[in-house]
């Protein structure tokens, strides 16, 4: 059985990351990018699925593990029964041409004996690859892929069942290094790195990185951490930002609800981009800005709402029969049909985000402000239409509220920048006409004026934790006795117990409201699914526990925030990561994982409270 989500520690080198667990377990890798096949799937399966385990011979979870201070440089430790002990230090150096995953083993204390265990299986575990050895080194090849493994000092390794073992005794102050480098095949045996110089390099990188973090609030070890996960979901070379390293680990164990996140989402990437810009991190502000007004060019009637690490626009979704699934949570996919779906949010928080660059002081590009007005001539001519809602429904399109809200303020901000700079070309009155338009809708068809909040969609009684955005947006003030009440009503009917909220209801609606899913429904039958055409539950959606705490804060109700806040910090595992949910009943986390939104969530509230900036 694989481990719990929460027993996983990320670590990355920019362009791709892993998951190790707390048993000494390499279980998820895709090479060379994030969005490559995994040459260890096992996260998604068993052991056969490709994994590579470095740990003392007769233990299982480790003693303590950590990362090294404002690092992504991971030690494990494990003391062993004879009163051994030992520690591995994973980490991924900054790559020059080819990616590297070192292991270094040193003797703490007596003598351990440990086993590494590597099973290579490209393909997300389905091809099984030829080994050789070559230019001192351990060579898996199959296909386009080939990886090298260096061990130094050398040690005999014994290849048995497609699987490399190999069994070291290492006594206090002794060190083996594994090197693990992917190359394309048709190349020859990798450059020899120094482990030393990269393990040097890897630490003071980040350190150098974190330290210009401008947060000096309380729980600043967890903001740092949050931060330095999100630059771990950065693609380097396009300055692109992944919802998350990981496929289809599941929102419900068992269920349906997987889906693979190693994209770009314009939604995700433009919150993490506020979080890194609040923190001072100009340089990966502009290079998403960059990657932004590249991946839109074109038509602005084809602007996606998500996009592959360079701006790829076709993102296949499929289904991998041979992955059984975490947990047996099947179907595994690769891909994103969301890729799509209209969301309007979009346009809001792309609009956003370019005016928060602009204000930044970003270095101005001119084609900024062009895309800007292209956006908003197409939510001119479609702001009215239904659409899959920020949520990325997979049953039929609505008047979501959020999505309007959210087209408000494309409108918004556009009026304002005009206002501001009159040297930008642009009529600002047509702009706050379509502001007027949309503001008066919204409050008319989304606002049930009987229970005081507004609601999930236009003539639907479903509330939606999203609704908690509409004073920080600046819709309507925090003052305002409609935001108050949609606060308290979201808090009634999505709360659980502890204050954590789930994003909206999975039950299926009632029969006044249900059109039924149809289309692209995932669900067995149309009759079983809810607003989000899914069948199954789901857990609390972490971000939108962050977003309470900030609603609350915005209205005068700092304590309770602040306490939430203290509660969603409890979640983070031992290392500081966070999934996209959580199962309050269970105590564990669910979904993909680290997932850049919940990070967002958790710096964005942190700095809302205590930031330089924050009042209160
Ligand atoms: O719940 C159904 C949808 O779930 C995924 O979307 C979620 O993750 C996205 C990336 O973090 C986020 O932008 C979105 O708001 C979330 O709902 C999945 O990617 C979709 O395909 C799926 O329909």
């Amino acid at each position: 059985m694989r481990r719990p989500i929460e027993d996983y520690a990320l670590i990355g080198d920019h362009q791709t990351a892993a998951l190790v667990s707390r048993t000494g377990s390499v279980d998820w890798l895709c090479l060379p990018r994030f969005d490559s096949g995994a040459c260890f799937a096992a996260l998604l399966g068993d052991d056969e699925h490709g994994h590579w385990r470095i740990a003392p011979t007769d233990a299982d979870v480790c003693t303590r593990r950590a990362y090294r201070e404002d690092t992504l440089v991971l030690d494990t430790e494990w003391d062993t029964p004879d009163g051994g002990s030992v520690r591995v230090t994973d980490f991924m150096p900054q790559r020059d041409h080819a990616p590297d995953l070192i292991r270094v083993v040193e003797g703490l204390r007596g003598a351990v004996t440990l086993r590494s265990t590597l099973r290579l299986r490209f393909d997300y575990g389905s091809v099984v690859p030829w080994m050789r050895r070559a230019d001192g080194h351990h060579v898996a090849v199959a296909g386009p892929d080939s990886v090298w493994l260096r061990i130094e000092p050398e040690v005999p390794c014994e290849g048995r069942d497609f699987t490399t073992y190999t069994d070291i005794t290492v006594a206090a102050g002794e060190r083996v290094t594994f090197v693990l480098t992917w190359h394309p095949s048709h190349e020859t045996c990798p450059r020899l790195l120094d482990v030393d110089q990269a393990l040097r390099e890897s630490v003071e990188d980040w350190r150098a990185w974190a330290a210009h973090c401008r947060y000096e609030g309380p729980h600043r070890d967890a903001v740092v951490r949050s931060l330095i996960t999100l630059k771990a979901l950065t693609y380097a070379p396009t300055g692109g930002i992944v919802a998350a390293p990981t496929t289809s680990l599941p929102e419900e164990i068992g269920g349906v609800r997987n889906w693979d996140y190693r994209y770009c989402w314009l939604r995700d990437s433009t919150l993490t981009l506020g979080a890194l810009l609040a923190a001072g991190y100009l340089e990966e502000a502009e290079a998403w800005r960059d990657w932004l007004l590249r991946a839109a060019a074109g038509n602005p009637d084809d602007l996606q709402i998500m996009y592959g690490l360079a701006g790829e626009r076709r993102l296949p979704e499929y289904e991998v029969e041979w992955l059984p699934g975490y947990e047996g949570s099947a179907p595994v996919r690769i891909g994103n049909k969301a890729v799509h779906q209209r969301q309007l949010d979009v346009y809001g928080e792309v609009v956003e985000s370019l005016s928060l660059a602009r204000r930044s002081g970003l270095a101005t590009r001119a084609h900024g402000w062009r895309l800007q007005l292209a956006l908003m001539e197409f939510l001119r001519e479609n702001w009215h239409r239904e659409d899959e809602g920020l949520w990325e429904v997979r049953g039929p399109r609505r008047h979501f509220v959020h999505s309007k809200v959210l087209a408000w303020a494309a409108a918004d901000r556009t009026v304002r920048a005009l206002e501001e700079d009159p040297d930008l070309p642009g009529d600002a009155e047509c702009w706050r006409e379509l502001r007027d338009a949309i503001h008066t809708e919204v409050c008319e068809r989304g606002y049930d004026a009987e229970r005081n909040t507004f609601t999930q969609s236009y003539d639907s009684r479903e509330l939606d934790a999203a609704l908690l955005l509409i004073p920080r947006v600046g819709f309507l003030p925090p003052e305002d006795a409609r935001v108050v009440g949609t606060i308290d009503a979201i808090r009634k009917e999505l709360g659980t117990e502890e204050g954590f909220l789930r994003r909206y209801s999975t039950a299926e609606p009632a029969a006044d409201t249900a059109a039924g899913a149809v289309g692209e429904a995932v669900g067995d039958a149309a009759g079983e699914a809810a607003v989000d055409g899914l069948p199954g539950d789901e857990g609390v959606f972490v971000v939108c526990s962050f977003w309470l705490a900030d609603a609350l804060h915005m209205t005068g109700r700092t304590r309770e925030a602040e306490e939430l806040f203290e509660r969603m910090l409890a979640l983070c595992n031992d290392v500081g990561l966070l999934s996209e949910e959580y199962d309050p009943v269970a105590g564990r986390q669910l979904g993909n994982f680290p997932q850049a939104f919940s990070h967002v969530g958790l710096a964005g509230t942190a700095f809302t409270l205590f930031g330089p900036d924050a009042t209160g």
